[in-house]
């Protein structure tokens, strides 16, 4: 991933393009990233399309590229908002790479697990105005990304669907991707759909309040568009220290127990019978696709 720009800071590996504005305003582009693509225009909107074939599972190197992403963004002061959304068809993000919590040892679930709070950190608590353009499924971690943003629109197939489902894999979201899911659907709907593991089709989704609005496919970046305009026609001072303000305690509760948090994780993740679980899901993945 690249961002270039007159003076900005550059990141990432890749191809780039650079150029210039009428009136020598510069334009900043950035493609050719290796997990995602990240376009930062002049208009100061990021547009950021997830591209890691086949789901976009979030991986600990997806995950890295990600938390790197926003953090050049938010120190951007050009940049003052960013659309999330995915290269591939069908596919918002198939949550979190299940194989990154496979077989591996506890100092790697012990990394995996913190790139993990790293990217929610940073995104439910971006500066930016965040604007998810989910265009396919979003399963668990992907569904988090979704509902970290401050607004979410969905293209309106009903074979699309999103949700908390881990509880189906036989594990257990931590408390902060339930804080998240409480604060966007309220305490019922999400104690329900959480202990059920539900995923949500688009229509359905939209119903309980999980995604905003639901448009057809083909609408999906021109209404994200839309959305940020009036978002961003309000100052951001005033907008930044409200959303703060929404989303502080949830942020501060992760931070003072981040350790704790990543030791619950590598012991959950660690345990035989937890292993066994995701084995056997994984199983059923492939076994369903032949
Ligand atoms: C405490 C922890 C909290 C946990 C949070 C999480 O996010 S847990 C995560 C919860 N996430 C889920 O439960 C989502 C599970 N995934 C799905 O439901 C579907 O894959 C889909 C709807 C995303 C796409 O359907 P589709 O028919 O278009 O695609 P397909 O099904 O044919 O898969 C293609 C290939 O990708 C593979 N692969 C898929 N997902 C993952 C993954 N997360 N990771 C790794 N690999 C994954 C799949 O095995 C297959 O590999 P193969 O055989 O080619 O070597």
């Amino acid at each position: 991933m690249l961002l270039s720009g007159s003076g900005k800071p550059q990141f990432g590996e890749g191809n780039r393009e650079v150029g210039e504005a009428p009136l020598g305003r510069p334009v900043w582009a950035a493609v050719g990233g290796s997990l995602m693509s990240l376009c930062l225009p002049f208009t100061g909107v990021a547009t950021m399309k997830f591209k890691s074939p086949p789901v976009n599972s979030l991986s600990l190197e997806f995950l890295t590229e990600f938390s790197i992403s926003l953090e050049k963004l938010e120190n951007n002061r050009a940049c003052r908002g960013v659309i999330i959304t995915s290269t591939l068809p069908k596919i918002f993000s198939s949550g979190l790479d299940i194989t990154e919590m496979c077989g591996k040892s506890m100092e790697h679930y012990t990394e995996f697990w913190r790139a993990v709070q790293e990217m929610w950190l940073r995104l439910y608590g971006s500066n930016m105005v965040t604007v998810a353009a989910v265009n396919g499924s979003s399963p668990a971690g992907g569904c988090l990304v979704a509902m970290s943003c401050d607004y979410r629109i969905m293209a309106e197939n009903p074979k699309f669907s999103i949700g908390l489902n881990e509880a189906q894999l036989g594990i257990v979201a931590p408390f902060w991707f339930k804080d998240t899911f409480v604060n966007v659907v309220g305490h019922r709907i999400a104690e329900r759909s959480l202990q059920l593991g539900s995923l949500h089709p688009a229509p359905e989704a939209h119903k309980l309040g999980l995604v905003d609005e639901l448009v057809p496919e083909e609408k999906l970046m021109e209404r994200a568009a839309a959305v940020m305009a009036q978002w961003l026609a309000l100052p951001d001072h005033a907008r930044q220290l409200t959303k703060t303000m929404m989303r502080k305690a949830v942020l501060d509760r992760l931070v003072a127990h981040r350790e704790e948090d990543i030791k619950n994780f590598v012991t959950f993740v660690s345990k035989e019978s937890i292993q066994k679980s995701l084995r056997m899901y994984m199983e059923m993945l492939k076994k369903r696709k032949s």
